[in-house]
């Protein structure tokens, strides 16, 4: 989707990185109409949370499913069939050329839009050249956003410092989703490439993901409001 096109409200996206279905579905009914698009990722999906994609969806609101597939090409096509019924908006798969060709392909017209995530945020250059890389983050997350524009996925994830440069080499055909955001004051947590979400509008991300700082809130709903005023100020 065009930047322009995406309603502002639906820019933040919360991670809601919970134990419980229970949980998740009590953090929805707190976060009431502050709150039109939600991601769903590790602990909640292994907890049983990917009816709650259907559930959601079914109350008007957007789900992105994090799972981040990574896989030989026939599992990860096979997966993304699954999941494409499930009524989400976005799935990640990990940047490798297999896997995002292989997504892409299973994707065909359902709607479900995969998104691949470049390097995580929680990485800096030593933690990739811990893990054998030879390329830093900023080389390495172009690279890749190089090679899942010639593949056809619909947009990265990627943290809000390269959003400025991906958006020179992408344009605006890719949507630009960006964890890593902290308000000021928040704690960065095990978050290494962070920006607030004001600066992370003006870089040219298209949408804001944020968990602790609004899920592990003393009042959620404030939190995730004070986020959307910050975007809604940004955009101007
Ligand atoms: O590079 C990545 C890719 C995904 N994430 C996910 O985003 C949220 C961020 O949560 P915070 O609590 O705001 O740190 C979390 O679900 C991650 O799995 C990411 O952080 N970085």
């Amino acid at each position: 989707m065009q930047p322009s096109e995406i309603i502002p409200r639906d820019r933040l996206i919360v991670a809601l990185d919970l134990a419980s279905v229970t949980a998740a579905e009590a953090m929805v009914a707190r976060l009431g109409d502050s709150v039109t698009f939600y991601k769903i990722g590790y602990q909640l999906a292994y907890a049983g949370g990917l009816p709650l994609v259907r559930q959601l969806a079914d109350q008007g609101k957007k789900v992105f499913i994090d799972l981040k597939l990574h896989d030989i090409g026939n599992t990860v096509a096979r997966g993304v069939e699954s999941i494409a019924k499930l009524g989400a908006t976005f799935l990640t798969v990990h940047a490798y050329p297999q896997t995002m060709k292989a997504a892409v392909e299973a994707r065909g017209g359902s709607g479900l839009k995969i998104l691949a995530v470049t390097v995580l945020t929680s990485y800096d250059d030593g933690d990739l050249h811990a893990a054998g890389y030879r390329l830093g983050v900023s080389d390495l997350v172009e690279a890749r956003a190089q090679q899942a524009q010639v593949l056809g996925v619909d947009g990265l994830v990627c943290s809000p410092e390269e959003a400025a440069a991906l958006r020179k080499i992408v344009g605006h055909q890719m949507n630009l989703v960006t964890p890593g955001i902290r308000p000021a004051g928040s704690a960065t947590g095990d978050q290494k490439r962070i920006m607030t979400p004001a600066r992370a509008i003006a870089a040219g991300a298209d949408y804001l993901v944020v968990g602790r700082p609004v899920v592990e809130a003393g009042d959620p709903r404030a939190a995730a409001e004070a986020i959307q005023a910050e975007i809604r100020q940004a955009l101007g």
